[in-house]
């Protein structure tokens, strides 16, 4: 496969508040702004940020449960906005999702049997005989008796439920889930199996995840990069290690200040982010993090800051720690393509 499995290119949503009739411009909510990555077979993505910053809304547009404002998702080199009905439907083989509550996600009527084999029997008709075989193998493959088949999720733990939004979204073999706050419900033995499980899963069949939490003990343990968004865009996008080890973004920076930390060795850094995420209603001028920044100057008021590449490959956009020279601004320009440079191996 040429390119990355995944392209985010330039995405945008904005959701109309009110449809008012007489007046000219409607206000809106600017839930994810110019946001472009990449995701490579095989690799984990997670998305970060404080609540109500876009990740959902991310997940959403990627599975294309919601039309974009602007912007391309493209699987494998094809933009998914122009693929029709037959297309659609086999794209949607490719690409799963579990969410953060499998008690909502789970149809309450059905077994786990038949909540493993639904999505496959959208596409093939299964004998009674292949659809047992079917659930037998992937509740074994997420750690789970084949007998528990014939329960319902109702009789079944948090942990065990969201084994089972596993194995059903296992069950179209799909190169790409996105997973959404997909072990936020659980307790947090019950979280490191997951991400356990996840992580086995990934290295079996070669899986990609988008994974998106609030947690960052989650996020370092399993990502291989970080994206991290701040009311709507993109603030840092790098290595796992490089962003936890160096945060360049003074919001990354206080985000993991705030964090609780489980490694004692580890130096807490010094000023946790302080004050509310701003309105994305009237979101503040130029960058939207400089009202809470600790750093901010002048120009953070005035312009955008651009996602500018650094030295070690991540992207930050940050007029004080990555200001951008004429190069990188031209490279920046081009956000979609910059973001291709930082690829995993
Ligand atoms: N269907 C919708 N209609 C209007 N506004 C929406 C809709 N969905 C999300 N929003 C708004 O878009 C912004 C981003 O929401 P989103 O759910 O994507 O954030 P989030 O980072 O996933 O938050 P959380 O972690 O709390 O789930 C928020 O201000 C939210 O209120």
């Amino acid at each position: 496969m040429n390119g990355p499995l995944l392209k985010v290119e330039n995405l945008t949503k904005h959701y109309p508040l009110g449809a008012g009739i007489f007046k000219k411009s409607i206000p809106v909510i600017r839930a994810v702004e110019d946001v472009s990555f990449c995701v490579e077979a095989g690799e984990t993505l997670c998305i970060v940020g404080e609540s109500g910053c876009g990740k959902s809304t991310v997940a959403r547009l990627l599975m294309r449960l919601v039309e974009p404002t602007g912007g391309r998702v493209l699987i494998e080199g094809t933009d998914i906005a122009g693929l029709k009905k037959d297309a659609l439907r086999a794209w949607r083989r490719r690409m799963q999702m579990v969410f953060q509550d499998p008690h909502s996600s789970l149809n309450p009527r059905l077994t786990a049997g038949q909540v493993i084999t639904e999505p496959v029997e959208n596409f093939e008709c299964l004998s009674r005989k292949q659809r047992q075989a079917l659930a037998a193998e992937l509740l074994r493959k997420v750690g789970m008796s084949p007998e528990m088949m014939h329960r319902l999720p109702s009789e079944l733990s948090g942990g065990q439920r969201q084994r089972l939004g596993i194995a059903r979204a296992l069950s179209l073999k799909p190169s790409l889930i996105i997973a959404d706050e997909a072990v936020s419900a659980l307790d947090v033995s019950v979280q490191a199996q997951i991400l356990n499980l996840l992580l086995d899963l990934q290295q079996q069949m070669g899986i990609a995840f988008v994974f998106i939490s609030h947690d960052l003990g989650v996020v370092e343990h399993i990502a291989h990069r970080v994206a991290v968004m701040y009311l709507g865009r993109i603030v840092e996008l790098a290595r796992s290690e490089a962003l936890f080890e160096n945060p360049v973004h003074p919001y990354t920076e206080a985000l993991i200040a705030a964090a609780p930390v489980p490694d004692p060795t580890r130096v807490r850094l010094e000023v946790p982010v302080e004050g509310e995420v701003p309105s994305p209603i009237n979101p503040p001028s130029g960058c939207a993090f400089h009202p809470r920044c600790p750093l901010a100057v002048e120009r953070c008021r005035a312009e955008i800051p651009p996602l500018v590449p650094m030295a070690d490959g991540r992207l930050v956009a940050c007029h004080v720690r990555a200001p951008a020279t004429g190069q990188s601004a031209a490279a920046a320009n081009f956000s979609a393509a910059t973001v291709s440079a930082i690829r995993s191996p």
